[in-house]
């Protein structure tokens, strides 16, 4: 809660002011019962116009007032929660991108998405209603029994004494709401992962022509998520209608009280018709209250959604004294490395050196821990066991952003934003001139691409790059690397999406881009690599044989050789 309410202090002043505002508009509620009470009493028998239109008016002053104070508090009030929700949500993306690869391999992207929209949004409804309805229908109901035991103390009392249960009842429906929002919370996050993961392979499920196999378990989850919502309004519901009931009865209890003392003479006509009317007053703070109740299990399990991601430590830290990682000349040490994955290990003690400039390719199995070996260098992973040096320091004391901004990776994998083909090629280095992204795109053989174009460079890509072929978007990746121009390289499977004719191309850019940088490439074909300084084959037991392409195809009965033999077979 404490953190909770840390979010208000920057909105002190709006929070006070909406505040007063808010009491103001209920304390003023009182003001026609009054009136009534006096038009009743002394202005109808006195029969004086003067003091009638006179009195009338200094109602509609105070509605006048109201009306620009109601205006103020939903205005202003949600302002107050619009801005706490917006620092919220900054505060948790700012965290999320914090976060190691290790949680985004074991979080569902729909998950995430949730709780940035709907928990905020949530969230950021119950920071404006939660203190304060909660504190206008105190304060209304403070004031209302203030004026009727200024009328009538017994009367008030009676008034009064229903109100306690109507809390009691709300405060024990409360209870229930919060257990089925949950549920329902965790529904939403169900249904948003389903919809991110089946929408984002809808061109796989059309494919395989799964539509109604995907139609039912979509069904299924729908109905689960329906069944869950009904469930919170049954609660709702049950409490509405209650408090409806009770409230009802304290109305009865006025009449019948009312009646009573007005016949004995302890209450004119026009107190009566005060009580009766302040009676109906008190039916909105006490459906404030109900409100607020109904909002804050949203609130508090969107909080709490955000506070437990919050609380996550990304496994990737960096070091305080970290210092940043400048000049780089690219040695490289890979000293007794050892890493897995949660309980599976992938590399055990590996130990490589890698010279300033050279070119060293891995080759060897689909799943032998190449890819896994590159990921450690920027530190997408840490070690657990051994260390990896970077011009003869350790990389984890380096500070993050310096240490990544030094190593380029282009990946198997190209993702592409939403957005144009400059776009794309300008993250590598945002500030880019045309200049610059057009002589990028020229060396990653883009240029017949972006020019065959009537928009050029401010062609939209689609979502993640779905208007461009495997090949093209692997140069849009190629052409952000020239552009953001690493000192250590990492080629990750980088001409795996080309024909032999583009990929000899893009192969000569790849060289002249790898020349005076440290280079790791990864490759399966072994023709991309035949010139690297050194081959090294990775298998499960680690790396197994070393050398150059010449050295490794003379070793008799050797890994390399039979990986060699087996792509030249047919050739
Ligand atoms: N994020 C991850 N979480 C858990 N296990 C992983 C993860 N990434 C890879 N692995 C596992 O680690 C092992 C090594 O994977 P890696 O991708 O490094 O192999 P690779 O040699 O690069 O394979 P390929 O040549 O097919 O790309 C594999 O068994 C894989 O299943």
């Amino acid at each position: 809660m404490r953190r909770f309410f840390s979010y208000y202090t920057p909105y002190k002043m709006l929070f006070f002011v909406d505040f007063f505002c808010a009491v103001l508009v209920g304390l003023l509620e009182l003001a026609f019962p009054l009136i009534v009470n006096l038009f009743i009493d002394e202005l109808l028998p006195s029969g004086n116009w003067q003091w009638i239109l006179f009195a009338s008016a200094g109602l509609l002053l105070v509605y006048a007032f109201n009306t620009f104070m109601q205006f103020i508090v939903t205005y202003w009030g949600h302002m107050l929660g619009t801005n706490i929700e917006r620092d919220i949500r900054n505060d948790l993306y700012a965290h999320i991108q914090r976060l190691s690869h290790s949680f985004f391999d074991n979080t569902k992207t729909g998950k995430l998405l949730t709780r940035l929209t709907n928990d905020l949004m949530n969230v950021g409804e119950m920071a404006h209603h939660g203190p304060e309805d909660l504190f206008i229908a105190v304060m209304t109901l403070l004031g209302a029994f203030g004026v009727m035991l200024s009328i009538h103390a017994e009367l008030a009392v009676i008034s009064f004494i229903i109100v306690p249960f109507i809390l009691i009842i709300a405060i024990y429906f409360n209870k229930k709401m919060t257990i089925a929002f949950r549920e329902l919370f965790s529904r939403v996050s169900d249904f948003n992962h389903m919809i991110e993961d089946k929408i984002g392979g809808i061109r796989l499920v059309q494919a395989y022509a799964n539509e109604d196999r995907e139609m039912d378990n979509f069904r299924k989850l729908n109905e689960a998520f329906r069944a869950t919502k009904l469930k919170a309004y049954k609660i709702m519901a049950l409490n509405t209608s209650s408090t409806y009931m009770l409230m009802r009865l304290v109305t009865v209890f006025i009449l019948i009280a009312g009646a009573y003392y007005t016949m004995q003479g302890e209450l004119t006509f026009g107190e009566f018709a005060a009580f009766i009317l302040i009676s109906n007053i008190l039916f909105k703070p006490l459906e404030k209250i109900n409100a607020v109740i109904e909002l804050y299990p949203n609130g508090i399990a969107g909080f709490k959604h955000f506070t437990e991601i919050l609380r996550e430590v990304p496994d990737v830290q960096e070091k305080e004294n970290a210092v940043p990682l400048t000049d780089v000349r690219g040695h490289i040490e890979y000293d007794n490395v050892t890493f897995g994955y949660e309980a599976k290990k992938v590399l055990n003690n590996i130990s490589l050196t890698i010279h300033p400039g050279e070119t060293i390719a891995f080759v060897g199995p689909s799943g032998a821990g190449k890819t896994t070996l590159a990921a450690l260098l920027p530190r997408f992973y840490d070690v657990s066991g051994g260390g990896i040096r970077i011009d003869g320091t350790d990389i984890r004391d380096y500070t993050l952003p310096t240490l990544r901004e030094n190593i380029g990776t282009v990946q198997q994998d190209v993702f592409l934003f939403s957005g144009t083909l400059r776009d794309n090629v300008a993250y590598g280095k945002p500030d880019a001139t045309d200049e610059e992204v057009y002589d990028a795109i020229e060396k990653a053989q883009l240029k017949s691409l972006v020019d065959g174009y009537p928009r050029g460079l401010d062609t939209v890509v689609g979502e993640r790059g779905v208007k461009l072929s495997g090949g093209q978007k692997q140069r849009i990746s190629i052409a952000r690397m020239f552009l953001k121009n690493p000192p250590i390289l990492i080629l990750d499977e980088a001409t795996s999406a080309l024909d032999t004719a583009t990929e000899l191309e893009i192969q000569k850019a790849l060289n002249l881009l790898s020349k005076g940088r440290t280079t790791l490439v990864i490759a399966h074909r072994l023709a991309t690599i035949k010139n690297a300084n050194r081959i090294m084959v990775v298998t499960n037991d680690g790396i197994v044989e070393s050398g150059t392409h010449e050295e490794l195809l003379n070793i008799d009965n050797g890994k390399y050789r039979a990986l060699h033999d087996a792509q030249y077979r047919f050739s």
